[in-house]
């Protein structure tokens, strides 16, 4: 089974509007051709206006780092998916440990999220992962197959291959201290055994996981070369044009 590789930065609360659109002119005709590998970014949403319109008719694609689950309503601060789809926004990163920490994001708010994407033609990368002590205590099989679980719920097959699946340890990320490939394969591997659990083999095998936690251009052909990893989701190694270049450089090998 061959899926396309997808590789997605995440911006995270990083760069200005002007910033975001200089990195996007830098590297938008420098992308690979999409036929093998998808190239997103996914940028805080003051940016979104402006870099989809830059990215326009190139093989970079923008994705939002949040979405509320409602269409509108006294929601203060919070951005609808159908304000996403109108700005053309192709993906939006769902339950990030951070949001999941400091936000209050909930496996229930994750899959009202999920489902709203997909009726807003939003493919969803939804993030899961263990926290330190939980894979030290040996849980992070229950943790991760209750995280995927709950976030499929009520997904049709026909959409469910389209979720991408970012596994994340939380203990991995932004601290330089990243799975072995093995050890993220091996998590990856029971993702999609899980999904092949919730539907059958034939969708699992088409979902796309990535791995996130400290991926550098150095780290990344490892990775990729795992049997069940499909594309990566990089914070810190994604901000710089050259670096972000240098990740999808990888996937050609
Ligand atoms: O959280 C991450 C991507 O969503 C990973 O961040 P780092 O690549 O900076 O560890």
């Amino acid at each position: 089974m061959s899926r396309k590789p997808i590789i997605a930065g995440n911006w995270k609360m990083n760069k200005t509007v002007k910033e975001a659109h200089e990195f996007v002119e830098a590297v938008k005709d420098k992308v690979p051709s999409a036929d093998l590998v998808d190239s997103v970014v996914a940028a805080p949403f003051l940016a979104l206006d402006r870099i989809v319109a830059d990215s326009k008719g190139s093989d970079l694609k923008i994705s939002a780092e949040n979405v509320h689950f409602e269409n509108s309503g006294a929601f203060t601060g919070e951005v609808s998916p159908v304000m996403l789809e109108d700005l053309g926004v192709h993906y939006v990163i769902i339950g990030h440990s951070e949001r999941r920490a400091m936000f209050a994001e909930t496996d229930e708010t994750v899959n009202k999220k999920v489902l709203a994407s997909f009726a807003h033609h939003l493919i969803p990368i939804v993030c899961v992962g263990e926290t330190l002590d939980e894979r030290e205590g040996g849980k992070w099989q229950t943790v991760v197959k209750n995280q995927v679980t709950k976030a499929f719920a009520g997904v049709p097959s026909d959409q469910a291959v389209d979720v991408v699946v970012a596994y994340e340890p939380i203990w991995a990320i932004g601290t330089g201290k990243s799975a072995s490939s093995e050890d993220a394969n091996e998590v990856c591997a029971y993702i999609r055994e899980t999904i092949s659990g919730l539907y059958d083999e034939a969708t699992a095998a088409k979902v796309r996981i990535q791995y996130g936690g400290s991926v550098k251009p150095a780290t990344i052909g490892d990775l990729l070369a795992q049997s069940d990893i499909d594309g990566a989701l990089v914070g810190g190694a994604s901000l710089d044009p050259e670096s972000f270049l240098a990740l999808l450089e990888a996937v050609k090998g």
